[in-house]
């Protein structure tokens, strides 16, 4: 195969060919399994599921230049196509960047650099109960009759997978240890509040990093399939560039979906506590939306995304309301709007990331606060993670209730918007709160002991007060 990994010396003058065919419906894990890393995951809330494996062609970039670099070199990669297939099988580069431009590949990062994108070499797309099987190749002589016995080889080996696998155990948890200590975090929290009130700062997202030893090793798209029953409201993620590194997790929070000139985004923030009984859960949903301190720092996020948008377009704000998950509830508010002309998601993704709800504001002072106060390397946490297409068109969701994982290890990560009223012990709750989705998913409970539920099975996961296990 000639594949086209576009390094700044890569020449991307080939032509795109990619030939899909329909399949039966096959299990994405038992899929992957049988491919070569890179693999990539993508699900989002209303059904669309992509899974690659191998990389036709790839876009990488770095520095403050990232996303400029990104779209030139794809749109050389789209420049010159051959493509077969249905639309909802089109050429996708599917990928993320890291939260700040300048990134180090050093662990638990190693393998992922500052922005890279990959459209894979084989591909299954499922939507609106279809399931495509698709194989792309570029280069200067990709002969379209070899991509397509390469596509029927590649259908014989997916008619030999199951529809369905059993979903196995959660390697459990074996030690769990903060990267930052509880005392660090109320020095950081209590200095940030310091910088808020000074004037110089206006609200701010720490995050904390959890080191978790796993029992055995981890497989993610079993983690994966899991979270897809307990949190089927989130997108579904994995990035994983090599077979000892894989970025993965549900994120609530759409980024931006990109639609012809129709733009698809929200502010979420603001968090509270699920609660035990239907009374105290609409309690704790109706403090939320009565807190001061929570509109305060909703608003922030709402105005700060309205702005960036509106040189774009004309930006319509939809009704606030309470966005329940199984095990955390947030304030939500809808926002769209209409290109005036023809835009690249990527100019979107660069102009809204980060958003105060995972930077802060102003953007330049939150970032400062950010790099000097936490003790470890965000990485791919809390960036853009999603996809593009030829005509720049995409969807992209925000890189949380994530971790990195590789053999028996994992980190997670989660963070906390800090505004002026902050109080470090009760930010300190409500961080832990969000690393629960990832958490109990690798936690081997009484109730997941031998379970053998397949893809599309509901099992029955109560949100336990696992999270005790973050301590
Ligand atoms: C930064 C995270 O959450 C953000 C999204 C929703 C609510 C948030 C909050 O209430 O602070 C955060 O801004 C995370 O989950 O790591």
């Amino acid at each position: 195969m000639e594949s086209a990994h576009s390094s700044a010396t890569a020449s991307l003058d080939g032509t795109l060919v990619s030939r899909t065919c329909e399949v039966p419906d096959v299990s994405y894990r038992a899929f992957l399994a049988a491919q070569e890393t890179p693999h990539v995951h993508w699900s989002t809330p209303e059904g669309l599921e992509l899974v690659g494996a191998g990389v036709a062609v790839d876009v990488t970039g770095d520095g403050a230049e990232r996303f400029a670099r990104l779209r030139d070199r794809a749109e050389a990669v789209f420049g010159a196509m051959d493509v077969d297939g249905p639309p909802a099988a089109r050429p996708r580069m599917l990928g993320g960047v890291s939260f700040s431009p300048e990134h180090d590949p050093d662990p638990p990062w190693e393998g992922f650099p500052a922005a890279q994108f990959v459209l894979p070499e084989t591909q299954l797309t499922r939507t609106d109960d279809r399931t495509y099987l698709t194989v792309s190749r570029y280069g200067r002589t990709v002969d379209a009759a070899a991509v397509e016995s390469a596509l029927d080889a590649a259908h014989e080996r997916v008619a030999d997978l199951p529809a369905m696998v059993p979903s196995g155990d959660p390697p459990g948890v074996v030690e769990t240890a903060h990267l930052t200590s509880r005392e660090e975090w109320h020095e950081m929290v209590e200095s940030a509040v310091q910088r808020i009130e000074s004037g110089d700062l206006r609200k701010v997202v720490l995050a904390l990093a959890l080191s978790v030893d796993l029992g055995s090793e981890v497989d993610i798209p079993s983690v994966l399939e899991r979270l897809r029953r307990t949190y089927p409201e989130c997108y579904r993620f994995l990035v994983a560039p090599t077979d000892s590194a894989g970025f993965f997790g549900a994120p609530p929070e759409r980024l931006v979906r990109l639609d012809g000139r129709e733009v698809r985004t929200e502010a979420l923030a603001g968090s509270a506590a699920r609660g035990d009984t239907p009374e105290a859960d609409a309690d704790l949903a109706a403090e939320l939306v009565e807190s001061e301190k929570i509109q305060h720092e909703q608003g922030l996020v709402a105005d700060a995304i309205r702005e960036q948008l509106a040189p774009l377009g004309e930006v319509r704000e939809g009704d606030q309301h309470v966005h329940r998950l199984a095990t955390i509830q947030h304030l939500r508010t809808p926002i769209e709007a209409t290109l005036d002309a023809d835009g690249h998601v990527l100019d979107i993704v660069e102009a809204l990331h980060p958003t105060p709800a995972v930077g802060g504001l102003p953007p330049a002072a939150a970032q400062r606060v950010i790099h000097e106060t936490e003790s470890f390397d965000r990485g791919w946490y809390a960036a853009p993670v999603g996809w593009f297409d030829a005509s720049g068109d995409g969807e992209f969701a925000v890189g949380i209730r994530s971790g990195v994982a590789g053999g028996a290890r994992a980190t997670l990560f989660a963070g906390n918007g800090i505004v002026a009223d902050s109080d470090p012990a009760a930010e300190w709750d409500e961080v832990r709160l969000k690393y629960r989705p990832i958490l109990d998913e690798l936690t081997r409970t009484g109730s997941g002991e031998g379970r053998e539920a397949t893809d599309g099975e509901a099992t029955a996961s109560e949100p336990s007060d696992r999270d005790q296990t973050a301590e």
